[in-house]
């Protein structure tokens, strides 16, 4: 089955979404950064790309029936302290539709922002279609100037079967490179059979990427967090040694990774969050599209296939680790090791 229309679709609104983020994080204020229940960082471009890309799919799709789990909810901007940043959002989102102008409607009311917020409530499952969205990855990145991606995925009966990457702060060349680059702003798309490809964010015609073809694990360079919190450095460390892998792990933030690993910048993404976080779909399914398309393999710990199959969490067997099909085998050896030797790494 095609799913160009669909990826089409996703395109749109990915690159939608990035325009307003690249705009907020220009000139970010301290007012436009809240706290979530959970003391996690979201910014008025994290709601506002996720009205703009839930607003875009339904325009692309109209006979869509339309279910999205997306990250962020409208609790906070519905409380009387909300009140500000609803209205900001929905100034941000009107001025990236007029500035783009793809979409002749008339400026959206505060409800309608909020009404496409919520649209993102869906539990997903293993029945029918869902797209799953990530409106900032990385959100930490985003307010520190760094790293961050638009990450919007589709299931269809339980499986991903495409993804987009959004990526504004990622060089077009490799994130090894020595000079300094100037050409900024990747987008990542991948269907299901169809392999990936990487363009300009500002619209060059799309090019196949594929993985590291690498065997040796000494030439291997890993990515990881850039936030020590969200996963172990010292884990990964010791699983570099086992393998001897010779380079610095590579820090960035966001499923960015995901997208740099699929054009060969490195070759393998290790992630251990800390003891009791559960992984959430919207983290990791646009980036198993786009790595797996272009010939990579993602699993957990245990070396179990990720199943996106069972609501808005990922319950998986401590971590996921991503490579090429020819060092898999050897980066599973090393992370059984180093995980029954470094327990309370965790
Ligand atoms: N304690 C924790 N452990 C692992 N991941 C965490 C975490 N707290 C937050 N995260 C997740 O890590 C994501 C960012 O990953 P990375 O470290 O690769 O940039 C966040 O996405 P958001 O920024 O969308 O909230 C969030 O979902
Ligand atoms: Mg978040
Ligand atoms: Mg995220
Ligand atoms: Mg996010």
């Amino acid at each position: 089955m095609s799913y160009d229309k669909e990826l089409a679709a996703a395109t749109k609104a990915a690159a939608l979404a990035a325009r307003l983020c690249q705009k907020v994080q220009k000139a970010l204020l301290q007012s436009d950064v809240h706290s979530k229940s959970d003391k996690s960082p979201v910014t008025v471009a994290d709601y506002g790309s996720q009205v703009l890309v839930s607003f875009a799919l339904e325009k692309e799709l109209p006979s869509m029936a339309f279910s999205l789990v997306a990250e962020e909810d409208s609790g906070d901007l519905r409380k009387e302290e909300g009140k500000e940043t609803l209205q900001r959002i929905t100034e941000l989102v009107n001025d990236t539709l007029a500035s783009d102008g793809t979409y002749d409607v008339s400026p959206l009311t505060e409800e309608n922002v909020l009404r496409a917020i919520d649209n993102g409530k869906s539990e997903g499952g293993s029945r029918g279609r869902h797209w799953v969205l990530d409106p900032i990855d990385g959100t930490k990145g985003f307010v520190r100037g760094d790293q961050y991606a638009i990450a919007l995925g589709l299931l269809d009966e339980g499986k991903v079967v495409l993804g987009v990457l959004a990526c504004p702060n990622l060089p077009l060349g490799s994130v090894n490179s020595k000079e300094p680059q100037e050409k900024v702003g990747c987008l990542f798309s991948a269907q299901v059979g169809g392999g990936t490809y990487m363009q300009s964010l500002d619209g060059s015609s799309p090019v196949k990427v594929h993985v590291s073809a690498t065997e040796n694990p000494e030439e291997a360079s890993l990515f990881e967090s850039y936030e020590a919190a969200h996963s172990s450095h010292d884990l990964s460390s010791s699983i570099a040694k086992k393998l001897g892998v010779k380079a610095p792990p590579v820090r960035i933030d966001s499923q960015a990774k995901y997208g740099a690993l699929s054009r060969g910048d490195g070759a393998i993404y290790l992630r251990f969050p800390h003891k009791g976080y559960r992984e959430k779909i919207w983290d990791h399914a646009a980036g198993y599209s786009v790595v797996t398309e272009a010939g990579g393999v993602v699993s957990d710990a245990a070396g179990n296939p990720l199943d996106f199959s069972k609501g808005r969490y990922l319950d998986l067997d401590t971590g996921i680790i991503v490579t090429n099909q020819k060092l898999m085998p050897s980066l599973l050896k090393a992370v059984k090791e180093s995980l029954s030797e470094n327990a309370s790494a965790l």
